[in-house]
């Protein structure tokens, strides 16, 4: 007999298909993620959930299930910093997760969000579609001229290295980076120990580390007090990396250049504060946001669920 299956979320269509062919599966036809309460009563009943970010797995989900029958959470997504692996892992739930796939797409609109903020793309196109430009003129909307600059990128893990290198090779950037450990760069890259001198030092900041408890945070108010004034910073990773509150104080202020930002501290919330700013590109989390790479994402996730229903090793387990 199939083993029961819960997808959370609506997904494309070839990947329900599968998921249909391989499992008694249950669509959940919502989407926005489960509830803690939600993701309980899913524990409960499924033998295998492909959950996504927004589908709270934390450590009172798993407290509150009552007798736990799912045996894997096979995430749709590289971050999984919704689900509390560690209680998963004591409440004997697997959880493995889509890395490799994501990378490309995600440097990508990590340099849409680089270019457009230095170039100014997103205000020049609020001033387009409002009639309200008057023609090109020698002085008009000048921004940062991105070629030859100094890119630092925190956390050089496969998103960091595949920003690494389209700035490197595409825009002739020179590249710092800071992570947790030494990467074996196949690029001119120097890695700097302490997080403030690359803050101090880069022209554009890329953030690419995990959320995790460690990096709650870590673009504090201090990191950014310390970026060169007419600095930017990307954000491609989780939003609580960046303290949110005290970006926009120097957006505002006008202390750095600007923020390009594709992830938020409470999403799908966006202060109003930040919606008023002409120096933040503002983008709804669309990193993987590509049909290709959401397919590649969901036959991954499907990999590991048909793997923990067949008791094999999970490719991609976390926990
Ligand atoms: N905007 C979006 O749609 C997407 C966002 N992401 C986010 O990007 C993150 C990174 O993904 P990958 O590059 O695949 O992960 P990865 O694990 O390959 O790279 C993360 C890097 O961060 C470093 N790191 C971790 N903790 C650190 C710390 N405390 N200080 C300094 N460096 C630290 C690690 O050493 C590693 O090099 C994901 O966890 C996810 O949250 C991923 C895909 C799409
Ligand atoms: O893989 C991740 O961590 C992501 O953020 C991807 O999630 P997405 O489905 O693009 O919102």
């Amino acid at each position: 007999m199939k083993k029961t299956l819960l997808v959370t979320r609506p997904l494309p269509q070839s990947v329900l298909d599968a998921c249909a062919r391989e499992f008694d599966a249950t669509f959940r036809d919502a989407d926005h993620g489960l509830t803690e309460t939600e993701a309980a009563e899913a524990l409960g009943a499924y033998d295998a959930i492909l959950c996504t970010l927004g589908d709270r797995f934390k450590a009172q989900a798993f407290a509150q299930a009552g007798e736990i029958r799912c045996g894997v959470l096979a995430n749709f997504g590289v971050g999984y910093n919704h689900i509390d692996a560690a209680a998963a892992r004591e409440a004997g739930v697997a959880v493995s997760n889509t890395p490799d796939t994501v990378t490309d797409a995600t440097a990508d609109i990590g340099l849409t969000l680089l270019l457009a903020t230095a170039r100014r793309a997103g205000e020049g196109e609020r001033l387009v579609r409002a009639g309200q430009w008057s023609g090109w003129a020698p002085t008009q909307m000048l921004g940062s001229h991105v070629t030859g600059k100094t890119v630092g990128i925190v956390g050089m893990g496969r998103i960091g290295q595949a920003v690494a290198k389209r700035c490197a090779l595409g825009f002739d950037m020179q590249l710092l980076y800071h992570s947790r450990s030494s990467k074996a760069v196949p690029l001119p890259a120097m890695q700097v120990d302490d997080l403030d001198e690359l803050m101090g030092s880069a022209d554009f900041i890329v953030v690419t580390v995990p959320a995790t408890p460690q990096t709650h945070h870590l673009i504090s108010r201090e990191m950014i007090g310390l970026m060169k004034p007419g600095a930017i910073l990307i954000n491609i990773s989780r939003g609580d990396v960046v303290d949110e509150t005290a970006l926009i104080e120097a957006l505002e202020a006008g202390a750095i250049g600007g923020a390009g930002l594709d992830v938020y501290e409470n999403e799908p919330e966006v202060p109003e504060r930040l919606r008023k700013l002409d120096n933040a590109v503002l983008l709804p989390h669309l990193g993987t946001a590509a049909l290709e790479v959401r397919e590649a994402m969901g036959r991954m996730a499907l990999d590991n669920a048909r793997a923990w229903a067949k008791g094999l090793t999970l490719p991609n387990l976390v926990n």
